[in-house]
């Protein structure tokens, strides 16, 4: 299979955000095989206030953003990781969501994102809270794609190891992580995780992260968008830019690795529970 990842300039335009996808899926480059599309988080609407993220956090079945991202896949025949997007869900919260849609634009999962980015970064932005306009999800998700078993998680997500660790035991293959890493905390931490929770998991690990000054420079990301084996190795990246970085993956050396080092049957630690 083909695993292509776009790195994106998201902003509070969500017209923008959409033809700057679509456009993309356009000129994706695609060998006959399946294709996985991965987005980066805040996909469709970068860095809004809170006012403009609850503006659009409409429930899931009235979701215009969540419709444009069922279409793009269905359109563009892709499973499509769609990053991630606000939704106003039945007990009035907001959730930061990443769908999950087949190729023919249904959906096959949906996780919220579990772990709020509420950090002070020495940058221009400084206090982040994610948690003023975010509700943090309940549950841990591995979605069963037709091409094959994929864990999600969200940014921020990628620094809570137990998390990585339940996924593996829930029997992903993959791991997607939609990210929007400050320019500052990516500088130093951003690719030593992605690899560190591969080798751990064991599993492929797709970093697809929003680059650069958004919104006229009021926030600034990372970019580095990687994917890496279940190895360890960067077999993919795109340091900067906007764009589409690919690489075709055999889900079978997940496997070979598993056998050749059962890392998960040597743990002499008991599974880690989700605090609620
Ligand atoms: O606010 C938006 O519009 C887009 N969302 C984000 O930028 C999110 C939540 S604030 N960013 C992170 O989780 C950064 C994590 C990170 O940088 C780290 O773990 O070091």
């Amino acid at each position: 299979m083909q695993v292509s990842l776009l790195q994106c300039q998201s902003s509070r335009s969500v017209a923008d955000n959409i033809a700057f996808i679509e456009s993309q899926l356009k000129q994706l480059n695609r060998t006959d095989g399946a294709q996985m599309v991965v987005l980066p988080e805040c996909c469709l609407l970068f860095g809004g206030q809170e006012s403009q993220q609850l503006q659009y956090a409409t429930r899931a079945e009235d979701s215009k953003l969540k419709q444009a991202l069922a279409e793009l896949a269905a359109q563009y025949q892709v499973v499509l990781v769609a990053g991630s997007i606000p939704i106003l869900a039945a007990d009035g919260r907001v959730y930061n969501r990443c769908y999950v849609f087949d190729h023919d634009g249904s959906e096959l999962g949906q996780y919220d994102k579990l772990h709020l980015f509420d950090v002070e970064v020495s940058d221009g932005t400084k206090q982040y809270r994610e948690s003023d306009a975010f509700c943090p999800g309940e549950r841990i998700v591995v979605v069963d794609t037709p091409l094959g078993k994929l864990g999600l998680a969200i940014c921020y997500d990628i620094r809570f190891s137990d998390l990585f660790r339940a996924l593996r035991e829930a029997g992903a293959e993959m791991i997607a992580v939609p990210a929007a890493f400050t320019k500052v905390t990516g500088e130093a931490h951003w690719q030593v995780l992605l690899q560190a929770r591969a080798i751990e998991t064991q599993c492929f690990v797709f970093g697809a992260a929003q680059w650069g000054a958004h919104n006229g420079g009021s926030r600034e990301t990372w970019g580095q968008s990687m994917i890496v084996s279940p190895w360890g190795e960067i077999i993919a990246q795109k340091p900067q830019g906007t764009g589409w970085l690919q690489a075709d993956i055999d889900l079978q050396s997940v496997h070979s690795i598993r056998a050749k080092m059962p890392v998960m049957g040597h743990n002499r630690f008991i599974a880690p529970q989700l605090k609620l």
